[in-house]
């Protein structure tokens, strides 16, 4: 495999041969056919994914990106920009809500700083891939240059390798900066070609005169960068450098054969960039939850993903993800656990 990350090299192969091997065990369980429901449907998927018919989820990585955003400056955030730098402390500090996650799931928490705008310089367990204080202003002009897009996605490739390193099997990409509801958004408007009142949300939690502002500010930068025609130039004009990590991470995990378990709606606005720069990596995104945001149900139904929790969760930062982990365990122990009618000598239909 070459060393240098190609967004548009295919997606690997699903193992038809595993999934369908998992699919006549599943029928064989003592239960009724199908009583497992989305569980069955979880673990089948799985051992596709992970090319064995015994699907397991011991080692689960998730890689957390941060970044500021130029458009911040509009006002559209109830949060101060100030917050995503603190948060990059909070999450290598152990006392943000994913810190705890992922210690509850033994799980590697690899947080990946790409620029803020109050620079913390380096910091005890945190990786330092540093773009710039933040993007540009998707009102004024294009949010990335062509070089920081191409760093902000291979930075996403480079997590995904550290991740297969260290035998992961399953990867989980999250972020955190302040506004990105705002690009995820806009990113989201221009890939569906849908109007910006059918996603804006209230992000961290603006009001309604809030939302209306955010909407307009959507509709300049969408009227801004009308000639951005592709998936990846979209990303460039209007998205983030953890959004496009993110969308990064989606495409080198999905050409390396590692699943990954989508987030929230910045997550999931991220995975539709990667899909429709690059059609097969669909195969291997599995999808956590339904997060609060306003626009995601519609992000979720373009990729024809169902997720499997719908909590009223809105935080980002992977933890939709994280909370779908033990479900998904559970699948898994099921599957490989659970006596046959043959070996429990119980009647079959
Ligand atoms: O993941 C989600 O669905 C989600 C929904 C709303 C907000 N967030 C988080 O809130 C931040 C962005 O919100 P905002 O209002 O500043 O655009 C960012 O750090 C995200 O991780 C995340
Ligand atoms: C405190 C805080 C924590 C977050 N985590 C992800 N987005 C966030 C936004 C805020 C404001």
């Amino acid at each position: 495999m070459s060393d240098i990350f190609d967004p548009t090299r295919p997606a690997a192969r699903v193992d038809t041969g595993a999934a369908e091997a998992a699919r006549l065990r599943q029928a064989r369980l003592t239960k009724p056919p199908g009583s497992l429901g989305r569980l069955e449907d979880a673990a089948i998927a799985l051992a596709g994914l992970q090319g064995r018919p015994l699907p397991t989820l011991e080692r689960v990585w998730i890689s957390v990106f941060a970044a500021d955003h130029g458009v911040a400056a509009e006002g559209v955030s109830a949060f101060p920009q100030a917050v995503t730098g603190e948060m990059v402390r909070n999450f290598a500090g152990g006392g943000a809500a994913i810190s705890v996650l992922a210690r509850q799931l033994g799980a590697t928490l690899d947080v990946v700083h790409l620029g803020s705008v109050n620079d913390p310089g380096a910091i005890d367990g945190v990786r330092r891939d540093w773009i710039a204080p933040m993007t540009a202003n998707f009102c004024a002009g294009p949010a990335m240059s062509e070089l920081q897009l191409r760093t902000a996605l291979e930075a996403g490739a480079a997590s995904v390798a550290l991740a297969r390193a260290a035998g992961a099997e399953l990867f989980i990409g999250g972020e955190m900066g302040i506004a990105n509801t705002t690009s995820a958004t806009a990113l989201a408007c221009a890939l569906l070609d849908a109007a910006p009142a059918e996603l804006a949300g209230a992000g961290t939690g603006l009001d309604a005169a809030g939302i209306r502002h955010k909407i307009r500010v959507v509709e300049r930068g969408l009227q801004r960068h009308a000639g951005a025609a592709t998936a990846m130039e979209r990303l460039r004009c209007l998205g983030g450098f953890e959004i496009a990590a993110l969308s990064g991470a989606c495409i080198a995990a999905a050409q390396a054969g590692l699943p990954v378990l989508v987030d929230g709606f910045i997550g999931t606005a991220a995975a539709l960039a990667a899909v429709q720069a690059n059609a097969g990596v669909r195969d291997w995104l599995l999808f956590s939850h339904r997060s609060r945001e306003h626009g995601h149900a519609r992000l979720l139904d373009a990729l024809q993903a169902r997720p499997l929790l719908d909590l009223d969760m809105r935080l980002g930062e992977a933890s939709g993800a994280a909370t779908a982990v033990p479900l998904l365990r559970l699948a898994c122990a099921l599957h490989a656990e659970m006596a046959t009618f043959e070996q429990a000598g119980v009647s079959a239909s």
